[in-house]
């Protein structure tokens, strides 16, 4: 047997392994397997791995996520990391990702999308189907100000509280039997991704609830410098949830959200017509809303346009955005950052 001295050439010439990574939570690695099998089905030929991480959003979770604010609570660390090039590609529930980026960092690939819509999950061993059943004064549990305040113009009889915890852990705190919580509000995607779907009895559709921006997709986030697995991402981009999702995180970025206010979303496609010169035009809708967190004031605009690429989807967000401050979400915005500035005051003098 002859022994092959390894030279450097060889460890060069040595293909690349792409490493895939994502937080830690059991939603999070389901949703890196899907982009894994995604990519290995794509790329036959090449090598790809996974890395997994928790984040500051999965560590502190005793303060309301209103107070923790727009901050890149879910992707921070995993960031430093792509930057580091100790991995090379973020898998990400869009809705968690900024709107805007690290210098360095871009959205590689959009996926498609899964139904993006609010589902109620009632206790274990409960009758009722629909927030409608539930009888005044019961408990929904929800970390998300935009569910609540726009659940409280439509069922001012219930109560909402906090809810926090990876997928598994809420639904525990539901249905413990001493627990406060008649029934939860998640995000459908999530829960039909992890095997849930059968905890929910309804969906919730505008006009009762709009959804969050880009809930329900998938993102790859990747260096700006590495050409290489953007070729590959590329492969994995579904279109019309590129467009959809592009329009809702931009009129969110004009409206300067992070995950944390109350505004809600919805879109749709239709395709009208391939053009000769090979050129899809489809017609984009966009309807938005921004409600104030009693539920009290509620700002809502539509608008429809026909986009062929992603910077017309962007700008027909960016108009809603412009549409919704002129017409009141302006102020509402700014009561809330008010508001969230006094009460991360007082928190911090408890501290002291
Ligand atoms: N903020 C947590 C989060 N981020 C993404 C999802 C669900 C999956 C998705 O929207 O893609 C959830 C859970 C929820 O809101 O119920």
């Amino acid at each position: 047997m002859t022994n092959t001295p390894r030279t450097t050439d060889d460890a060069e010439s040595k293909p690349r392994t792409f490493v895939l990574a994502s937080r830690a939570s059991k939603l999070a690695q389901i949703q890196t397997n899907i982009v894994l099998d995604a990519l290995r089905a794509a790329f036959p030929s090449l090598s790809f791995d996974t890395s997994f991480m928790s984040t500051e959003g999965d560590k502190n979770q005793s303060q309301a996520l209103y107070l923790l604010g727009g901050k890149a609570l879910w992707t921070k660390e995993l960031e430093i990391a792509l930057k580091e090039k100790t991995v090379d590609m973020l898998v990400h529930s869009l809705k968690d990702v900024p709107t805007v980026l690290p210098d360095g960092c871009e959205i590689g690939a959009i996926l498609e999308r899964e139904d993006p819509v609010d589902s109620l999950v009632v206790k274990q061993g409960l009758p009722y189907k629909k927030l409608e059943d539930l009888p005044a004064g019961s408990v929904v549990g929800t970390s998300s100000v935009r569910r609540v305040a726009q659940l409280r113009r439509a069922f001012p009889g219930l109560q909402f509280m906090d809810v926090r915890g990876n997928l598994n852990t809420r639904l525990a705190k539901l249905d413990a039997a001493d627990g406060p919580f008649t029934a939860l509000i998640l995000a459908k995607a999530g829960l039909v991704r992890l095997g849930l779907g059968d905890r929910i009895t309804d969906d919730l559709h505008a006009p009762v609830l709009y959804h969050a921006v880009s809930q329900g997709a998938l993102a790859l986030e990747i260096r700006t410098d590495d050409s290489q697995i953007r070729g590959l991402c590329e492969a994995l981009i579904h279109r019309e949830t590129q467009l959809r999702c592009l329009a809702e995180r931009a009129m969110l970025r004009k409206l300067e959200g992070g995950c944390s206010v109350p505004v809600g979303v919805t879109t749709s496609l239709t395709h009208e017509e391939s053009r000769p010169d090979g050129l899809k035009r489809s017609l984009l809708h966009i309807t938005g809303c921004v409600t104030s967190i009693d539920g009290s004031l509620h700002v809502q605009e539509a608008l429809a346009e026909t986009v062929q690429n992603p910077e017309e989807a962007e700008q027909l967000g960016t108009r809603l955005a412009t549409l919704l401050i002129d017409n009141g979400a302006g102020g509402i915005l700014e009561d809330i950052s008010r508001d969230r500035e006094k009460r991360a005051n007082e928190a911090k003098e408890k501290e002291r």
